[in-house]
């Protein structure tokens, strides 16, 4: 079942950031303390890198036990190990370098040159196995139920590598699949399907800057996954558009949080 999406928007991309950065420090505390540990996806793009350089600079951070932390991602673009353009590679230089996490509960997608070299099916499956193994009982399924899955939003309205149109976002039974033919570089990646994302707790979708506003109104106005697969994009017991202004500038006045219209 979909859960409504609430929507936060913040004066502007910066704010947003250091926002978001202070939320996801209570929910990953929370977590640990009611199950001793956490899980968060992690999500490329501007918005996302802006979000975990926010959170390399909050003194909070410290509150978080990094230790007990499972940190997944949402998509991967299919490249060599430590190219400046894989998403992790730039998490790392964001964040992941500068924190006490346990490598092993680092997750990163494969690369183009691991173990199943260039075949990105088979890089998709490996992961996909990863997840399964992960998941408990308590799942209900072959996904884990992460507490945060973040997503940043693409100006097509595209999340993790699920573009418009493409089949991965018509996936109803992989977790994870290969991307051929990206509309944005590198054409080929991995990506989590949309049955694997609303396996999350709480899925936050980023959207910051004027190049975003007219993906985040379509996505919100009732449009279908296919077309807009951001509208596809729910957790099981949140869904948080998380804005600034120019992102929020042509939603329409009856969604525009109160507070901030
Ligand atoms: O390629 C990707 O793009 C999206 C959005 O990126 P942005 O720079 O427009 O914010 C991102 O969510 C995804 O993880 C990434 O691989």
């Amino acid at each position: 079942m979909s859960t409504a999406p609430q929507l936060v928007v913040h004066r502007d991309k910066e704010l947003m950031a250091q926002a978001a950065a202070a939320r996801l420090i209570t929910r990953i505390v929370d977590a640990q303390s009611s199950r001793g540990e956490a899980s968060v996806v992690l999500t490329g793009g501007r918005n996302g890198n802006g979000l975990m350089a926010a959170l390399a600079a909050a003194p909070a951070r410290d509150a978080i036990d990094w230790s007990r932390l499972d940190l997944w991602w949402g998509d991967e673009r299919f490249l060599p190990e430590g190219a400046p353009d894989r998403n992790v590679t730039q998490a790392r230089e964001a964040l992941l370098d500068a924190v006490p996490l346990d490598p092993k509960r680092v997750h990163a997608m494969p690369a183009s040159d691991g173990p199943h070299g260039s075949d990105v099916e088979a890089a998709a499956a490996a992961y996909a196995a990863e997840l399964d193994a992960a998941a408990g009982p308590e799942d209900h399924g072959p996904v884990p139920a992460f507490d945060v899955l973040m997503l940043g939003v693409g100006p097509d309205t595209h999340v993790a590598s699920l573009f418009p149109e493409l089949p991965a976002v018509r996936e109803t039974e992989r977790t994870v699949v290969g991307v051929h033919g990206a509309p944005k570089p590198p054409p080929t990646r991995v990506t989590l399907t949309l049955p694997a994302i609303r396996a999350a707790r709480e899925v936050w979708l980023l959207a910051a800057g004027e190049d975003k506003a007219e993906a985040a109104a379509i996505a919100l106005s009732g449009a279908g996954e296919i077309q807009a697969p951001a509208a596809g994009a729910y957790g099981r017991s949140r869904t948080l558009w998380l804005l600034d202004a120019a992102a929020a500038s042509q939603l329409p006045r009856s969604l525009y949080p109160p507070a901030t219209a």
